[in-house]
């Protein structure tokens, strides 16, 4: 494909995304009905499409709309290049500009437009980070960069790296975790290579993992991943200490992947279903990774930073302080309550732990932190609760 017919394509995926679609779901139709496609164009056309998700708001302050012309327009004159040169280039390329398409336009005002953050929510944003609020906002137009969890059960993060730059991926060291690795190249081939397929390496965000570092687990514990979807922390903590572990998620359909992961790290686990929480409690250290509006992962899943409501911030929020509720029951008396979000809002963060300290005289915080996008992970928050 030419450049000027990806840029089509992704016009059409963002038409659709725009009509409802998710980006994933548009990709995936697209990527059927372009059998002449190669992998290439595909990773061009994806690329597109993200990057234009993560910067909605400048491409169509600067392409005059936020239709899939508009914000591929925007793209083009964000990054200086002529777009008469591509609209109309080839018999694949976006038809001709027009001389409304071609006058339209304006400099994003400076705030929240020129950040590509929705208005509704920057003061919350501001209240939450202070200073660090415009570092953020601009990290967020940027692509996230691809981070390996080693498994140092059964290998070091040293030999992990030389086995990896020998199929061509090459590594560095992530300041957040003792096992945390960026790929600064050769990310496409992970997914081929053997230090993955045997479990030496899973992908997983450095804070992500950064988190799982901090909790106290020690050999023997019996310990409840409360919310484990897809189990990237539960395999985490398996491979931290001797732990039993038990997994457990209100949608049991988002641990399916979690069985066929955990066999290829050699992690043993039990899944327990609600009504068979308490029966098989107390746990010493319980960790509730909650539903959260995913802010400090927009870099990953843009179209989440469009999709947030303040009705929809509500409801996330009354099910954080359900879940930390119920899930200090099941915590024995020494034990540890781990609460943790993909969030950098207040409200998700230390104000829902605030609440529960004042709901819950005979809790207290013993660690909490925050790990920031501009630092090169995802936005993670995490706090610690024992007992008093
Ligand atoms: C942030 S994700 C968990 C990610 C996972 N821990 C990981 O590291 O891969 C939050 C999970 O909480 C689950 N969830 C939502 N409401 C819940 C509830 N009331 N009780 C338990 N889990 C819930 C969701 O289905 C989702 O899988």
């Amino acid at each position: 494909m030419t450049p000027a017919a990806r840029v089509q394509a992704a016009i059409e995926v963002l038409d659709q995304v725009r009509s409802g679609k998710s980006a994933e779901q548009a990709l995936t139709g697209w990527g059927r009905r372009s059998r002449y496609a190669g992998s290439k164009d595909r990773a061009a056309v994806r690329d597109h499409v993200f990057d234009a998700l993560r910067c909605r708001r400048t491409y169509a302050a600067l392409g005059g709309g936020e239709t899939g012309r508009g914000l591929m327009l925007g793209a083009l004159r964000a990054s200086g290049e002529d777009p008469d040169a591509l609209f109309g280039s080839t018999p694949h390329a976006p038809s001709p500009l027009s001389e409304q398409e071609r006058g339209a336009g304006h400099k994003p005002l400076e705030g929240p437009e020129e950040l590509d953050m929705p208005d509704w929510l920057w003061p919350s944003i501001i209240d939450s980070l202070g200073d660090q609020a415009t570092a953020y906002a601009r990290s967020l137009k940027t692509r996230a960069p691809v981070h390996l969890r080693v498994n140092l059960r059964k290998v070091t993060r040293e030999a992990v790296q030389a086995e990896l730059a020998r199929d061509s991926i090459l590594t560095q060291p992530h300041p957040a975790a003792d096992t945390a690795l960026q790929i600064i190249e050769g990310a496409r081939r992970l997914r081929q290579s053997r230090a993955y397929l045997d479990g030496r390496v899973e992908l997983q965000d450095a804070a992500s993992q950064a988190v799982v570092q901090a909790l106290p687990l020690r050999d023997g514990m019996r310990v409840l991943d409360y919310c484990a979807g897809g189990g990237g922390k539960a395999l985490a903590m398996a491979a931290r200490a001797s732990v039993t572990l038990f997994t457990h998620d209100a949608a049991s359909q988002r641990m399916r992947d979690l069985p066929v992961r955990a066999e290829r790290a050699g992690v043993r686990f039990q899944a327990l279903q609600t009504a068979d929480l308490e029966r098989n409690g107390p746990f010493d250290l319980v960790l509730c990774d909650v539903p959260c509006s995913g802010s400090g992962a927009w870099r990953r899943s843009p179209e989440g930073k469009w999709l947030l409501s303040p009705s929809r911030l509500r409801e996330l929020s009354a099910v954080q302080s359900e879940i930390l509720a119920h899930a200090a029951e099941l915590v024995t008396e020494e034990g540890v309550l781990a609460y943790a979000t993909c969030s950098v809002l207040s409200q998700e963060n230390s104000a829902q732990i605030g609440e529960f300290l004042v709901q819950n005289r005979q809790w207290r915080a013993v660690f909490s932190r925050a790990w920031m996008v501009p630092d090169g992970s995802d936005g993670f928050f995490s706090a610690h609760l024992t007992r008093i």
